[in-house]
């Protein structure tokens, strides 16, 4: 069956339950399909080609119709967020030809900041929620299936041109189906929408939300970005399956009012994204002792996540850094020198267009697609997934091979130690001279003296578990990190900040 004809089924069923619902607003499952209906009418009148659609736009009801209505005509849709920079979103038109560019924010003022940008053939879309609509009208003949392109998602490219991550129909079909069996079954579940349509991890509430019935909550860049409107909405809005990064829920662990007792509906957690730390977790399952909490792990190119585990009080007390978990019935891992390998069904299809890159790290595998993640980790005899760290986070440091992410990992072992990065710094000739620990601690300094001595006590704490030449040549002090628009510690932002350009 189609992802979009499971939709339909179930908003036939019940059309009046609330599919989004935005600050101010809610959207019934009538209005999605009026709204999808209207937009793939613009869609067919302006004739375009084949190839996939950029949808630019916010997270919101519009956008989500759009979306929806891009494969509902057949083609794979392209999603950007308009707050994103001009200059990466021409990268990404050019990088993608897009047939036609929906334009569903409804603030076109939006990017004015940094002028206008050329879209080519385009059209902004429209819901009047007074033309009549009847079931009937919904036609999903040409709807996206099985090894069709349903989404092109542009990864935040570290380096260089973004590449489109290309995921077929039954990539994300597979994916929908883990997330409704193997996760909580909550009645007229309502997911957080926090992360951008542009980001992969919003594909963890979309599609389990509405094949299911259940409604997305999601948040505005305005709602995200400031912490009052963030906790207005949040106190004032039942969620039951929270969805972020581990950095998200960090800011919202902040706030005094995010508890069990004052948001009791709240009874289950997925990160995905970026690790989630033992200290986060804790306080977390401190907040929220009764809530289910999972950490997954994934890249995009392996549609949103491919392993899971549930994160308890009695596993947190066993490991020092939270497993990656157990993989989703049709992938398994295997460890290729060091390097995580997903194999299986929620192998992507490629990079959109760039034989080059997808041949780079996309291989078969015993006759079945496979992924050179760039992780580093290992298997249990059981199964269970352990992260040790990107593989490009190594570095040599005086003759020595030194896993950056593994010093962290040590660093959050100590108590005060709330967040910790390490950061190479490196010469003209690339190599490394120096590791700076950049820290949050609990604790605060009067002076430049007590930083020193609560310096050095960190040192002696950290001899006790790493290699002496793993400890930090320097040790700098934030109160926060900066997080990339994906809501993960921003590491090229707080290189530059500290390191300089
Ligand atoms: N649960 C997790 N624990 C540790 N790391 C994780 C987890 N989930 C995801 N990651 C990290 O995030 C990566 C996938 O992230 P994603 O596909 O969003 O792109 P990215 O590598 O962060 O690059 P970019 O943001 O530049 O596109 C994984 O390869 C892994 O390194």
């Amino acid at each position: 069956m189609k992802l979009l004809e499971v939709i339909l089924k179930q908003a036939k069923k019940e059309p009046e339950r609330i599919a989004l619902s935005e600050r101010g607003r809610a959207y019934t499952y009538r209005d999605l399909f009026a709204a999808m209906g209207q937009i793939k009418n613009q869609i067919d009148a302006e004739k375009s080609s084949d190839r996939p659609i950029l949808v630019y736009g916010e997270n919101d009801f519009l956008t989500l119709a759009s979306m929806l209505a891009v494969s509902a005509t057949g083609r794979a849709y392209i999603p950007v967020d308009a707050h994103t920079p001009k200059e990466r979103t021409e990268l990404i038109l050019q990088a993608s030809k897009p047939s036609l560019v929906i334009i569903s924010t409804r603030d076109q003022e939006i990017n004015n900041g940094e002028g206008t940008i050329e879209f080519g053939p385009h059209f902004q879309a429209h819901f009047d929620e007074a033309q009549p609509f009847a079931w009937e009208s919904v036609d999903l003949s040409q709807a996206v299936t099985g090894q069709e392109t349903h989404y092109i998602i542009y990864t935040s490219g570290t380096t260089g041109v973004p590449k489109g991550v290309a995921v077929s129909h039954d990539n994300l079909l597979s994916f929908t189906q883990w997330m409704n069996q193997d996760f909580e079954h909550i009645e007229a579940n309502q997911f957080l929408e926090q992360a951008l349509y542009s980001f992969d991890l919003s594909i963890f509430s979309i599609y389990p939300s509405l094949t299911t019935g259940g409604t997305l909550v999601t948040l505005s860049k305005d709602e995200t970005n400031n912490f009052k409107h963030l906790f207005e909405r949040l106190n004032s809005t039942e969620i039951n399956t929270w969805i972020s990064t581990p950095s998200f829920v960090d800011i919202c662990l902040l706030d005094p009012s995010f508890t069990q007792a004052k948001h009791p509906a709240l009874t289950q957690f997925i990160f995905c994204g970026e690790e989630l730390t033992v200290k986060t977790a804790q306080k977390l399952l401190a907040q929220f002792p009764n809530a289910a909490v999972y950490n997954t792990y994934g890249p995009t190119e392996a549609t949103g996540a491919v392993t899971q585990i549930r994160v308890t009080s009695e596993l947190l007390e066993k490991v020092s850094r939270v497993p990656l978990g157990y993989a989703k019935p049709g992938v398994h891992v295997e460890i290729i020198d060091q390097e995580l390998i997903i194999i299986g069904d929620s192998v992507a299809k490629g990079y959109f267009e760039n034989p080059e890159k997808t041949q780079a790290a996309f291989f078969e595998y015993h006759n079945e697609p496979a992924y050179h993640s760039g992780d580093a980790g290992s298997v249990d005899e059981d199964g269970l997934l352990h992260y040790q760290g990107r593989l490009d986070f190594q570095v040599k440091f005086n003759g020595f091979r030194i896993e950056l992410q593994d010093i962290e990992a040590h660093l959050l072992g100590i108590d005060t130690v709330e967040k910790a990065i390490v950061l190479p710094k490196l010469n003209e000739n690339h190599k490394v001279t120096a590791l700076i620990a950049v820290l949050q601690s609990t604790e605060r300094f009067p002076d430049k003296k007590a930083e020193r001595a609560y310096t050095k006590g960190l040192k002696k704490e950290l001899l006790k578990t790493v290699m002496d030449y793993m400890i930090p040549t320097q040790f700098v002090y934030q109160s926060d990190f900066p997080l990339t628009n994906n809501g993960k510690i921003d590491r090229k932002r707080l290189t530059t900040e500290i390191l300089g350009g």
